[in-house]
């Protein structure tokens, strides 16, 4: 008899045990992950978020890409604007007198006109042909200009027309510095092999400008996974909000505050090294490192990091090694963090939708594993 009882309560204990388990894991899904978007201004972080409407929630409505018309309209107008003061600062001439009328028609006409009407357009468009604000354009670095100033003067006849409807490519591109704190929430399906379901996912994204990082704190608790991005263009910029300092190295301190700072030492850090589709442009049309950071000209690869075709390669795992290296720094005070943390990278082009999709699959999975292991199951 107690022969017989034993393995059946054995049984039965494994299964309450079991049940346990699945309980725990249910609340552990039931809770949405949250996710924190941080790094320096105009490093990306709301274009990934936005990056998320389109992939996990309906894109955008009709009605969102009218609201966007204005704002990329003022990327236009801002973009010229300050092109045409760049080239008196830079002492840079217009290729005919014609052009330098139209240079000053944009300063009478100031950063925000009221119209986008043809004549707008038309000095605009005369403007965006002439070799200088082109050589002024190519200095843009010794200048705050958004990235973005090219892709829309590329079109700014189409985007003047008066039944003008932003593309989700436009929408991706346009540049709008956040200020408050923003959050969206979506679910993304569990793949079978990890017990299937959804999981809900709530994405913060914050202002990255020094000014708006006070706001930061607010957001930190229960932060399950922070999204570093840190743009790979910036190593011949400054900032907007300080000319005196490098764009790359404010990223780089910033990334080392984020990874020390004892609020988030259980949080899973996954870096996005962003903008690699501009900073393989700046290399390629003769930008070179070295002038900005002098010990890149001495950077060896290591070998585990496989094939290095060229200098846009180096360039990546050069600002990939100063990210490591961060990460090695002894802890600056005691806290929870678990000595063995691991960072994970990505490099990203985040308005590029195939790459993002790619990207977050990835990390979508990290991060549940990541649930699944904090839980004992995997
Ligand atoms: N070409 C290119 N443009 C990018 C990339 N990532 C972001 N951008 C553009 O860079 C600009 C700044 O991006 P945002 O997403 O607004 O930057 P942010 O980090 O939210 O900036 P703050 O709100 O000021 O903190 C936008 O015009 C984006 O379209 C990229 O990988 N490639
Ligand atoms: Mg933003």
């Amino acid at each position: 008899m107690l022969g017989c009882m034993k393995p059946r309560n054995e049984e039965s204990i494994r299964s309450k045990q079991l049940d346990k388990e699945l309980q725990i894991v249910h609340r552990q899904f039931e809770k949405a992950i949250k996710i924190l978007l941080l790094g320096t201004a105009e490093s990306g972080k709301t274009t990934i978020l936005q990056q998320m409407k389109i992939l996990h929630i309906n894109g955008f409505t009709e009605e969102d890409k009218i609201a966007k018309i204005k704002e990329i309209r003022q990327n236009i107008q801002e973009s010229i604007y300050e092109l045409v003061v760049q080239m008196h600062k830079l002492r840079i001439p217009f290729d005919s007198p014609q052009n330098h009328k139209s240079g000053e028609w944009i300063l009478d006409a100031g950063k925000k006109p009221q119209q986008f009407d043809d004549e707008y357009t038309d000095n605009v468009v005369a403007l965006w042909n002439d070799t200088g604000i082109r050589e002024c354009y190519r200095r843009s670095n010794e200048f705050q200009l958004i990235d973005s100033a090219k892709y829309f003067l590329d079109k700014v006849e189409l985007i003047a027309h008066s039944e003008y409807i932003p593309s989700v490519d436009d929408i991706l591109h346009s540049r709008k510095m956040t200020t408050g704190i923003n959050q969206i929430t979506f679910s993304v399906k569990i793949p079978k092999s990890m017990g299937g379901g959804s999981q809900e996912f709530r994405m913060f994204d914050v202002g990255g400008q020094r000014d708006q990082r006070n706001k930061w704190l607010q957001v930190f608790e229960g932060i399950q996974a922070v999204l570093f991005l840190i743009s790979c263009s910036d190593f011949d910029q400054t900032l907007r909000e300080d000319p005196t300092q490098n764009r790359l190295t404010e990223a780089l301190e910033l990334f080392s505050g984020v990874w020390h700072n004892r609020f988030l030492s259980s949080s899973g850090i996954i870096v996005f090294l962003n903008k690699q589709d501009i900073m393989e442009t700046k290399i390629r049309n003769g930008k070179r490192m070295e002038d900005y950071y002098p010990d890149f000209k001495d950077f060896k690869i290591s070998a585990s990091e496989g094939n290095v075709f060229d200098e846009c390669d180096r360039l990546r795992l050069f600002i990939k090694q100063k990210l490591i290296n961060v990460t090695k720094q002894p802890a600056r005070r005691l806290s929870r963090a678990h000595t063995q943390r691991e960072c994970f990278y990505h490099f990203t082009v985040a308005t590029d939708t195939n790459n993002i999709r790619k990207v977050f699959h990835d990390v979508h999975n990290m991060i549940l594993t990541d649930n699944l292991t904090s839980v004992g199951l995997i």
